[in-house]
């Protein structure tokens, strides 16, 4: 039988999880959505055909994986009233909370639980997301494997074994569509520039961004060398690469993804205060 999940929060990425398991082959009767006003989940209910509730300690009371999906800044307080339901059971509790270590949540819910820490990122949304995941030692196997098909079902999974390196992950991959989204609007304003309608350039642009990525992930080839066969020596593509990289646009990403994963460790302990 199919482990019971109830999502705390039927918001964005609770609604994309859900989705996704729905899609793929997760049985609507075993998972559960709560907000705090029935008005937000009649079209959650509607729309999923999955139970919901406005009672948070009722719906865990009999789940085998909690996920808590609402806001870091509300955490505390959700985590501190569903004390008493999550210790009379111990469910796996997943959390795609941004920033917020797993011994905090662990100690909110009253100790002694099995966590996974999930950095996703908004991508998820459509389905093609990327997750970051670590797992405290009470996770078992089994549980690393439930959530692992819980966030495979909106996209690429990857385990990490340090928590810290969820501070990485959020660079890489956790605030990383807004760095292409950047990449995006600068294309279009430089392709508007050189004459191209700003609708024109931005289509042109974000299907060369999904087919260079599509192009990579399906290429037994590095991203260099997918890089040096656009080059024609002495072609338009060398001059552009040359420019990028005279500007510094290595040293420039790496600077910005070490200001993130910093900013991710400063949040983490900001958090894990209150
Ligand atoms: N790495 C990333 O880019 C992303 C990370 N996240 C993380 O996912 C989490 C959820 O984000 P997101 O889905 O976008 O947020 P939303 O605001 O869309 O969803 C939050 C949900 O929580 C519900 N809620 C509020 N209070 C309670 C309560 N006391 N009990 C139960 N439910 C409650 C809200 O209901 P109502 O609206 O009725 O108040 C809403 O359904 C966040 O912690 C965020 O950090 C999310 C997206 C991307
Ligand atoms: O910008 C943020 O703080 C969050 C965490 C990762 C993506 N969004």
């Amino acid at each position: 039988m199919a482990s019971q999940v109830t999502f705390i929060g039927a918001g964005n990425m609770a609604s994309a999880i859900i989705g996704g398991m729905i899609d793929s082959g997760y049985p609507r009767d075993a998972i559960t959505a709560t907000a705090p006003h029935e008005e937000a989940l009649t079209p959650v209910r509607e729309r999923l055909g999955i139970q919901t509730s406005t009672d948070n300690a009722r719906a865990v009371a009999s789940a085998d994986v909690v996920v808590l999906a609402v806001k870091p800044q509300i955490m505390r307080e959700v985590c501190e009233k569903l004390r008493d339901a999550v210790q009379a059971r111990k469910p796996l509790i997943i959390s795609v909370a941004a920033g917020l270590p797993a011994e905090t949540l662990d100690a909110w819910l009253g100790g002694e639980l099995a966590v996974v820490r999930c950095m996703p990122n908004t991508p998820s949304l459509v389905g093609a997301g990327a997750a970051g995941l670590y797992a405290n030692a009470r996770v078992s196997d089994d549980q690393r494997g439930l959530a692992t098909e819980l966030l495979e079902a909106v996209g690429l999974v990857e385990w990490v074994e340090e928590e810290a390196l969820l501070e990485a992950v959020t660079a890489v991959s956790g605030s990383a569509p807004a760095y292409f989204f950047l990449m995006f609007e600068a294309m279009e304003e430089a392709g508007t520039k050189l004459g191209l309608p700003a609708d024109t350039a931005r289509r042109l642009a974000m299907q060369t961004a999904f087919g260079a990525a599509r192009m990579a992930m399906d290429s037994d080839k590095a991203p260099g060398e997918l890089k040096r066969n656009v080059m024609s020596p002495g072609g338009t593509t060398e001059r552009a690469i040359e420019h990028l990289e005279d500007a510094g646009l290595r040293r420039i990403m790496a600077e910005a993804m070490t200001a993130c994963a910093e900013r991710a460790r400063e949040m983490a302990e900001e958090l894990g205060k209150r």
